[in-house]
């Protein structure tokens, strides 16, 4: 971005997290913005999540497999709304399904492989000199819109079965990235600014690092992508048999 004071660089902000500034060119910017555009559509578009303790701020589509709230326990059967209270043992509040069980039911959009190339590339810019780890290729996607007004409470990507790292994009306003520790959603944690183009990748000791967006910073955008606020783009690796 013109205009900074200092030049932003390459920064391991915890073991294993990795912030790389203007990673993604400003034509691959308009390239993923434009594909968000195509998710966000009909059928298993774009919709509002409702947690157990409300509803996100923030407007989201899945790729590859649909993170949302589970309607009943994987395991012992239990309706959602009994949950966690009524199966301590098997209770995951979310989960990851094959259709959009708290939207419209359809079946979620694929995973497009080129995606998952650049989530690979930014793992090895992110850890130059590491060998590539082996494991499965990447298969998820969270695609997040952001309002003038969301923002994301501190959270733990916790749904996926591999330990492989998550990889972010972001596109359009930036964002303050609130990246704490393993071990609880308080402090110790670091404050970035995400810019548009950045990515963010959290593996190894990071892998499970509570993370959140306190907020954007409407309008700071580049006019030049044509966006008003914020789109964030994590790519995972689900590890499910
Ligand atoms: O919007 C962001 O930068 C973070 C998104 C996130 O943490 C998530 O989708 O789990
Ligand atoms: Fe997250």
């Amino acid at each position: 971005m013109s205009g900074e004071l200092f030049p932003r660089e390459r920064r391991e902000v915890a073991p294993g997290a990795v912030h790389l500034p203007d990673w993604l060119s400003p034509e691959r910017q308009r390239e993923l913005l434009a594909a968000c555009r195509e998710w966000a559509r009909p059928p298993a578009g774009l919709r509002t999540v409702r947690t157990r303790t409300g509803v996100m701020s923030v407007k989201q589509v899945c790729l590859g497999w649909h993170w949302g709230p589970v309607p009943r326990c994987p395991r012992c059967g239990k309706a959602g709304k009994e949950l966690p209270a009524a199966c301590p043992r098997h209770a995951y509040p979310y989960a990851y399904d094959r259709t959009v069980v708290d939207g419209d039911g359809a079946p979620v959009k694929a995973f497009p492989a080129w995606l998952g190339e650049w989530a690979r590339q930014a793992v090895a810019d992110a850890f130059p000199g590491e060998r590539e780890p082996g494991g499965d290729p990447f298969d998820i996607a969270l695609v997040n819109f952001y309002d003038a007004h969301a923002h994301m409470g501190m959270h733990q990507d916790s749904d996926e079965r591999s330990p492989a790292p998550v990889v972010s994009f972001s596109l359009g306003d930036t964002c303050v990235f609130r990246f704490g520790t393993p071990a609880g959603r308080g402090r110790p944690w670091t404050d970035t600014d995400l810019l548009s183009g950045d990515a963010f990748v959290f593996g190894g000791p990071s892998r499970l690092a509570y993370h959140g967006v306190p907020r954007t910073r409407p309008g700071s955008g580049p006019a030049e992508l044509g966006l008003t606020g914020r789109v964030n783009v994590t790519v995972r690796v689900a590890g499910f048999d």
